[in-house]
């Protein structure tokens, strides 16, 4: 993310050096360049890009903003947050589009009707290998109904309570080294690095078991996954037809490959030595892993080794950057709302002294739920969601046709920050969902993992993320082990909260924050 910012400012750098510098040898790379941006220019200009998004042209809906494709995206780029907040507040309950033609945003109204619709008619899995531009190293295995889907939610969802130990004695094991504090001073580490480290150490617990411990792996899974992400953001303002060319030449194209060559490296002498021992010894009991769900789904689906290995990267897009920027985003909201440390340790401890680490003891930790909900709700990953592309054409209940190819989202975060549908919107309130909760028929609603039509961070109904189950364990074991071995805080114990920065409707969390930590004189007591 860092690298689209500063590539972008050198970007801009070049081209000012460029226009004036005609006199310069360099004046035809100026001609060049200038031929390119013209047609770029005309390229962009109101025409339909085809076979992309291209349904949107087809549907008449107030664009905020700049109509042509390139200034329109340029635009969304930078002021993404102030457009999607113009057009809610103009058009709330009705369509608008922003970035151009690219995305209609659909109202909330319309939200049952389209969650129900099947992957045929309105496909989130076409959005998605849209965003990736073209990238085969990530696309190639997104499909509807893909395995690595319905491995998560058939597979691996239902093994959670048995991952909860595994990870556990990693965070045990790893944490005092990722943080290490004493009990005298206050050590300062990047927040991000700090989440990064830890959720993809729980992830590759759950996915890889022999290379939990590997840091190289480690660092592959987070290089494909930072790199694929980037690769979408500057892909973004690019328009369609130019983009497999610009893609080709992109660096984080060719991160995302090398990336997954090493991983197929790593993995595929642990599949064939996997396949072996479950034909040669009887005794053998396969892992409980991710690895060896798509091993085992992927038979009937004739897939080979390759295909088994880009599947599991794959899913590192889903469970990496959106769990990492979850957990930085919780810990900012302790640090600057520090009287909810003692209520959610205490509540921690409780839970926790009856069994240690387990799934009902993380399904206990209500409190927690809650406040992770909370820090979600005001700052999410996206401000927009319920991403997806109509397949066929859609007839609302009113009579509105959604176009085939029309790519729409909602606004995710201007409804859930809706006085309308929320109470005191603005305020943070880390027990909200807590107290929702205790609510007469309202116990099991309201969870952090629980979508409804004011809570859309992870989708509805079939327009949803499979791994949301998986985020809550690790985000909730996470944060318990920082809050029972360590004092935390920010510098100068502030309490001004980083501001978010943004790239389009994408909500990034200061990159530089650090969090201080310093041991707790009950640490010792508190180990589970
Ligand atoms: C806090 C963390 C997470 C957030 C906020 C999040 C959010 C989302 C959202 C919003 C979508 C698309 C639905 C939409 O656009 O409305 C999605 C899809 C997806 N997510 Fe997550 N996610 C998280 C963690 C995870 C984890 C841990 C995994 C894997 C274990 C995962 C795997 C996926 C997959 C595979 C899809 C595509 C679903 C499909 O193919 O139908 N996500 N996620």
């Amino acid at each position: 993310m860092e690298f689209v910012t500063s590539n972008t400012s050198q970007v801009l750098g070049d081209a000012t050096l460029i226009q004036t510098s005609t006199h310069s040898p360099t004046s035809t790379v100026t001609a060049l360049v200038g031929f390119l941006v013209f047609s770029w220019y005309l390229l962009s200009r109101g025409s339909k890009n085809r076979p992309n998004i291209y349904g949107n042209y087809d549907f008449d809906a107030p664009i905020i903003g700049y109509q042509n494709g390139i200034l329109g995206r340029w635009q969304f780029f930078r002021n993404g947050p102030a457009m999607i907040r113009e057009g809610y507040a103009k058009y709330k309950d009705n369509f608008f589009k922003v970035s151009g033609n690219d995305l209609l945003i659909v109202p909330n109204k319309y939200l049952q009707e389209l969650a129900s619709m099947p992957p045929e008619k309105l496909s989130l899995n076409t959005a998605i290998v849209d965003a990736f531009q073209r990238l085969h190293s990530i696309t190639a295995v997104i499909t509807d109904h893909s395995l690595q889907t319905r491995m998560i939610n058939t597979r691996l969802t239902p093994k959670l309570g048995h991952h909860v130990p595994l990870v556990q004695d990693q965070i045990r094991k790893y944490l005092p080294k990722d943080v290490p504090a004493t009990e005298n001073d206050w050590t300062s580490i990047n927040a991000l690095d700090l989440a990064r480290q830890l959720v993809h150490r729980g992830v590759a617990t759950q996915f890889v078991t022999e290379l939990a411990e590997d840091d190289e792996y480690l660092s592959t899974a987070v290089k494909y996954s930072e790199n694929g992400f980037k690769h979408n953001f500057l892909l973004r303002v690019f328009p369609d037809r130019i983009k497999p060319a610009v893609a080709f030449f992109l660096p984080t194209s060719w991160g995302v490959d090398s990336a997954l060559r090493k991983a197929k490296r790593m993995i595929i002498p642990l599949i064939r030595e996997r396949r072996r021992r479950e034909k040669e010894d009887p005794s053998y009991e396969k892992p409980e892993d991710f690895l060896q769900f798509l091993m085992d789904g992927g038979v009937e689906i004739n897939d080979d080794d390759e295909t088994t290995v880009q599947r599991l990267m794959v899913t590192y897009l889903g469970s990496g950057p959106s769990t990492i920027i979850a957990v930085a985003q919780v810990l900012f909201d302790l640090c600057v709302h520090p009287e909810y440390v003692e209520p959610l340790r205490q509540e921690a401890l409780q839970v926790l002294r009856k069994n240690g680490y387990t799934k009902q003891a993380l399904y206990e930790m209500k409190q927690m739920d809650s406040f992770m909900r909370e820090s979600q709700r005001l700052s999410p990953p996206t401000l927009l969601g319920f991403n997806a592309i109509v397949r066929t054409p859609v007839t609302l209940h009113d009579g509105v046709i959604l176009p085939e190819g029309a790519h729409i989202q909602m606004a995710t975060y201007a409804i859930g920050t809706d006085p309308n549908r929320v109470p005191e919107p603005e305020k943070f309130d880390g027990l909200r969902q807590f107290n929702n909760r205790k609510r007469e028929g309202e116990s099991n609603w309201h969870q952090f993992t629980t979508t409804s039509e004011n809570n859309l961070h992870f989708g509805h109904g079939k327009i949803v993320c499979p791994g949301r189950f998986f985020a809550d364990h690790s985000m909730k074991m996470i944060v318990t082990n920082i809050l029972l071995r360590y004092h935390i805080r920010f510098a100068n114990d502030s309490r001004v909260r980083p501001s978010n920065s943004s790239m389009y409707d994408v909500l990034i969390p200061d990159l530089g924050t650090c969090v201080e930590f310093k041991v707790r004189e009950d640490a010792a007591e508190c180990a589970f």
